[in-house]
């Protein structure tokens, strides 16, 4: 790789690093997903999960956060192209957010699934 693709490279993580942060600045919801992905690995650690079980929950947690981070996406585009009320950046935004909870109800009951026959 040449010197100035390198750099582009690099700069285009440090864009992606301040997009995260922005995300955890200013939306709640993304602290609240952080702080659940910290309840669940410290879970996972004191339960002793298997490798596989441990690919898995990473594969949870990584997915949850990136879907919240395009929603919060969605969220700016939306409110850039259509600061008014309309019925389709309504839609948009709601369809963003049942994606979200698509994930997060299916990562819930694979959590559940993972975890709960090692704890009883
Ligand atoms: N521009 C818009 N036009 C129509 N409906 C909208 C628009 N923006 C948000 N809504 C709808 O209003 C409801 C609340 O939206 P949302 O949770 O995004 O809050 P918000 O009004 O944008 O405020 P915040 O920025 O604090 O989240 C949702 O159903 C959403 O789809």
């Amino acid at each position: 790789m040449t010197h100035m693709k390198l750099s582009r490279f690099f700069r285009s993580f440090q864009y992606a690093a301040q997009g995260i942060y922005a995300a955890i600045q200013k939306e709640q919801n993304i602290r609240f997903h952080l702080l659940a992905a910290v309840v669940v690995v410290l879970s996972g650690w004191l339960t002793g999960l298997s490798k596989t079980e441990w690919l898995i929950v990473i594969l949870l947690i990584g997915g949850m956060l990136a879907f919240e981070l395009v929603n919060t996406a969605m969220e700016r585009v939306v409110d850039l192209a259509s600061p008014e009320l309309h019925p389709l950046a309504k839609q948009a935004k709601d369809m963003a957010a049942g994606a979200v909870l698509v994930f997060a109800v299916a990562s819930a009951i694979i959590g559940l699934l993972i975890f709960i026959p090692k704890w009883f």
